[in-house]
């Protein structure tokens, strides 16, 4: 950060009209900072050298002084009385979301911090200087996440090319910057080339907003693996899976929990380098010091059955049972346990996994463990489902999909597996194919132009694969953190709408192994139960992983029925077969079980914040939930119903519901339930395109 120091320091923000020329005094101020940071830092890589994970306690220490951390208790000891915090809140509250010295906070504010961040989240920032707005030539968006909006950039500095992650939350609301700099402080811990490296911040004193500056990355691994040309290799998939491991590894070993992998978040540069990306959800954890940890991580798909049946008590094999999943779906060509609700994710698991032992339940002992139990024995089927694989291969997939997370081993396990000393030996990154910027958000257009393609688009701008440059945008900071859309409406046209819409056609895919009621389901209410239909307390699935090579296109199959799994692993060519879907839900031999919930999930109900927080998004008319909010407590199912997704009423059926309702009550709900969420996720893709804030 030096050099940004540097840098920012030499350049006036006059875009702001905020006239910045640092004084001697805050050129001392700077200095104190810095040195404040690496003595901070000595001390923090002293628990590291001593323990090899982050003490999230000790680190609070070593990053706060007594002084400060002497205000934060005066502070959390207001008149007298001592707050008690929530056990998650309690974890959030350590590293990253601590206060700096008052002094401290004074010099980072005439650094160029604005109050809102070095009030909360000073030790974030600490030893950072902001970057300005106009060091940045800001290019076309080329992510959207459910927190963020990702543009590419230039630093006009030294003319790289970067990516700006323009970060959502509530300046005004303390927790939302302090969930926000939490995502900072982790980055900040983290040093790995398979690890996205967070170069600098933009944001200023007058600023509610802020920029989180990346090094540029082309491709994510769910773009690459459903880009219909491209076919992965096994030395390839190897090579893919080696980096993920080696970046969780680093990860795990500095006490950082990803609990957020998914193919979206992996991403690929042109050198075929793979980084772990999007720490939004990750946090802290100490193996000799475990406190309680929101069980509501981990995108639906990728999230391990302790999740799911509410475990507090985690670790480091969250993130290897989603990396089994990953290496799965790179087999398989498209996502290996697609759930549309919880209970349906978990019924899916078991199914493939086998039904848990009773030592397991006995171990897990969490609120839902005596709920669902499913009624009918499973045996495990993970070595049978996927047998076309090579064994290393499917041994390495059993082992990550372990149901008893101690069996699932490390990330340092994982990489010594035979899988990667087998032939084909994992490639070298260098050594793979270049390919046009692909990436999720990339499936996600194709998607919507084909649906809006069907009547012949006019203008074909939007190229899959090959996005087009759009002309420099003049990079304003807004006052506002509300979004600030550069419109992709005009690119969304594609060559060949008419074939690709054959691909995308959602209602292709069939709603297998549904938990719900397969026998009365008809053709068309599968039809209905597309992927949009997730929980509606869960991060919008169109917004997470958008089905790699799922029901793209009808590949065709060999003379056994079985998908083509050779060491030259094809991905979307295996997509929306028949028999893979078949073998690996086992469904046709047998009508899935309902598992039989005793009563509804109990989902913890809070609503301390939660009103300034919906205010705040109504203000916004964000469809979207924060997950980073739900770990904290501030919203209820029922918040998250109405807020987030539009009201159903007091009902919460959607969690657990459907299960115990008749069936014909069901159809209808379900359909209704499918009519809303369409609703809302063409509501939230407007909005998200602009077309609302026009009409309104
Ligand atoms: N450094 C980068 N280079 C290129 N693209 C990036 C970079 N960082 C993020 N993106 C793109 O932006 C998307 C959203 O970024 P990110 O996942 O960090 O945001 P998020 O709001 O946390 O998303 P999510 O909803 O998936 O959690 C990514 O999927 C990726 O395609």
């Amino acid at each position: 950060m030096g050099c940004i120091a540097s840098k920012s320091a030499a350049v006036e923000d006059s875009r702001e009209g905020v006239a910045r020329e640092f004084t001697s005094s805050s050129k001392r101020a700077t200095a104190k900072m810095k040195v404040s940071a690496s003595n901070s830092e000595k001390r923090v890589d002293g628990v590291w050298g001593k323990d090899k994970v982050l003490d999230g306690v000790d680190m609070k220490a070593s990053l706060i002084d007594k002084e400060s951390s002497g205000s934060m208790r005066s502070s959390d000891n207001k008149n007298g009385r001592k707050k008690k915090q929530k056990p998650e809140l309690a974890v959030l509250d350590h590293p990253g979301v601590g206060r700096v010295p008052k002094a401290l906070e004074g010099e980072q504010v005439v650094a160029g911090w604005p109050t809102w961040l070095s009030s909360v989240a000073g030790e974030a920032i600490q030893g950072w200087i902001p970057r300005k707005a106009d060091t940045f030539e800001r290019f076309h968006k080329i992510g959207q996440g459910t927190y963020s909006t990702v543009y590419k950039a230039r630093d006009l500095t030294d003319q790289k090319i970067v990516a700006l992650k323009r970060v959502r939350f509530d300046n005004c609301d303390a927790e939302s910057v302090k969930f926000m700099a939490r995502e900072i402080l982790v980055l900040r811990r983290l040093d790995h080339p398979n690890v996205i490296k967070l170069e600098g911040l933009i944001t200023s004193q007058t600023s509610r907003s802020l920029y989180l500056v990346f090094e540029y990355m082309e491709h994510d691994l769910t773009g690459l693996a459903s880009s219909p040309s491209i076919n992965f290799s096994e030395p390839q998939v190897k090579c893919y899976m080696q980096q993920l491991l080696s970046g969780l590894d680093h990860c795990h070993s500095r006490g950082v929990l990803h609990r957020d992998i998914k193919g979206s978040n992996l991403l690929i540069d042109n050198n075929g380098i793979l980084k772990i990306a999007d720490f939004g959800l990750a946090n802290f954890i100490d193996p000799h010091h475990k406190v309680p940890l929101t069980s509501r991580v981990v995108t639906l798909w990728y999230r391990p059955p302790e999740l799911l049946l509410g475990a507090s008590n985690y670790g480091v094999a969250v993130d290897l049972w989603s990396t089994g999943c990953i290496l799965g779906e790179l087999y398989c060509g498209r996502p290996i346990l697609p759930g549309k609700t919880e209970v349906e994710q978990l019924h899916r698991i078991f199914k493939l996994c086998g039904s848990p032992s009773e030592d397991y339940w006995r171990k897990l002992r969490t609120p839902h463990s005596t709920v669902f139990r499913p009624p009918h024995h499973y045996r495990q089927c993970v070595a049978e489902t996927f047998k076309e694989c090579p064994s290393a291969a499917t041994r390495l997939i059993e082992t990550l999909l372990s149901l008893d997370p101690t069996l699932r081993g490390t990330a340092t396990t994982a990489l010594k597996s035979e899988f990667f000393s087998s032939e084909p030996l994992p490639c070298d990154p260098s050594s793979l194919p270049k390919y046009p910027p692909s990436k999720e958000i990339d499936t996600k257009l194709w998607k919507e132009a084909s649906r809006h393609g069907a009547d012949g688009g006019k203008e074909q701008k939007f190229r899959p694969g090959g996005r087009q440059e759009k002309e420099p945008q003049t990079f304003i900071l807004s006052k506002d953190n509300a979004d600030s859309h550069i419109s992709m409406q005009q690119g969304k046209r594609l060559p060949n709408s008419r074939s690709r819409n054959e691909f995308f056609n959602p209602h292709r895919e069939p709603a297998f192994g549904h938990l719900v009621f397969p026998q009365k389901q008809s053709e068309d209410h599968k039809e209905t139960l597309n992927y949009f239909s997730g929980p509606l307390y869960q991060r919008p699935l169109h917004s997470g992983p958008l089905v790699p090579g799922y029901g793209y296109e009808m590949a065709g199959r060999e003379a056994g029925g079985r998908p083509h799994v050779s060491s030259k692993v094809n991905l979307p060519k295996l997509s929306g077969l028949v028999a893979s879907r078949t073998s690996l839900s086992g469904d046709q031999k047998e009508n899935p079980v309902p598992l039989k919930p005793r009563e509804t999930i109990q989902v913890q109900e809070s609503t301390n914040g939660s009103e300034s927080r919906r205010r705040h998004d109504k203000k916004r008319h964000s469809q979207t939930i924060d997950p980073r909010q739900i770990e904290n407590g501030k919203f209820s199912t029922e918040t998250l119903i109405q807020d987030g997704h539009g009201s159903m009423g007091n009902n919460i059926y959607h969690l657990s519901g459907p299960l115990l309702l008749s069936s014909n009550n069901m159809d209808q709900m379900l359909k209704e339930r499918d009519r809303k969420i369409q609703e809302y996720s063409r509501r939230a893709r407007m909005y998200k395109s602009g077309e609302i804030a026009h009409a309104k």
